[in-house]
């Protein structure tokens, strides 16, 4: 793989660079490009990783990991485009943008990988999804897989499914912040001690995605053994059902495919 090139190390790029000198990868492979002076300062003193310009970055990396928000990736290709060779690959983890629309702004015939990760990657537990460009060879795919395979579990979709892959796993993290929030408000409300409230939650979900993933038992058959008939739980899941939270839901994760697709206007 090379020098490793990350461009833009903000919360996704600062999470995968943690997580590539966590996994053994030494600093002296790794490079990062910040606009802000004093993130690329603070990023220098964290990690002990050269920070350089993105002409510097492109010219040195053999592989590069774009991951500036989607509005700034037109401008950050036009700039490096000229620097990047046939032997480079280029790896983009932004919402939206598609690899048909980074390969034009390339020169011609540059390996793309266009990757939906997720920021549980900073506990090593990420979720990656990989699509391959018009010219990335198996190889080159192999490359990218082991780069992400550093923070967590990888799989690969057609680039057609990246939008709802954003939408479940890119997104999903948030999501399930704000059941818990809500958990823990709720909790509050009952009377008990905020921190205690929040233990009972972190740890509830802990349990419940470990059972999901340990006991490959379908989450229905799941909810079911909670469910005792008549009781609290039946309670509880009517007025969720009332409520149309799982309308709203199916509902919220079609917008974010949604605002996923318009993002590919870069
Ligand atoms: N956060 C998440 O959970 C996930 C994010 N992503 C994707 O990752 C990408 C980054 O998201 P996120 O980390 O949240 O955003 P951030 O804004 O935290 O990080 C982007 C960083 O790139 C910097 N930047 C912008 N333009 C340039 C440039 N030309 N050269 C060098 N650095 C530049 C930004 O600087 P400045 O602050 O000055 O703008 C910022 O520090 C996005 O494309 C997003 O879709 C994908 C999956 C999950
Ligand atoms: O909110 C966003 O646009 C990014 C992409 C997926 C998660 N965060």
């Amino acid at each position: 793989m090379g020098t490793v090139a990350i461009f833009g190390a903000g919360v996704m790029g600062e999470t995968l660079l943690s997580g590539l000198l966590r996994s053994g990868r030494p600093a002296d492979e790794l490079v990062i490009t910040e606009r802000r002076p004093e993130r690329a300062a603070e990023l220098t003193e964290k990690y002990a990783v050269r920070t350089v310009s993105n002409v510097e970055a492109a010219e040195a990396a053999d592989t590069l990991v774009l991951v500036v928000k989607p509005q700034d990736m037109a401008a950050l290709l036009d700039e490096i485009g000229p620097h990047v060779t046939g032997d480079n690959l280029v790896v983009s983890l932004a919402a939206g943008i598609t690899t048909e629309f980074i390969e034009s702004h390339l020169p011609e015939g540059r390996s793309v990988v266009r990757v939906m990760p997720n920021t549980p990657a900073l506990v090593d537990q990420g979720m990656a999804a990989l699509s391959p460009g018009r010219h990335c060879l198996p190889d080159q795919l192999d490359h990218a897989r082991e780069l992400l395979a550093a923070t967590g579990k990888v799989t690969e979709v057609p680039e057609k499914l990246q939008d709802a892959v954003t939408a479940i796993s890119g997104s999903g993290p948030a999501y399930i912040f704000y059941v818990v929030e809500a958990m823990i408000e709720a909790g509050v409300v009952l009377g008990m001690p905020r921190a205690t409230a929040t233990e009972l939650v972190t740890q509830t979900l802990y349990g419940a995605a470990t059972m999901l993933r340990e006991t490959g038992q379908h989450p229905t058959v799941l909810r079911e053994q909670v469910t005792s008939p008549g009781g609290t739980t039946a309670a509880a899941l009517r007025e969720l059902d009332d409520h149309k939270v799982r309308a709203a839901f199916v509902s919220a994760m079609e917008a974010a495919a949604v605002r996923s697709r318009e993002l590919s206007g870069g």
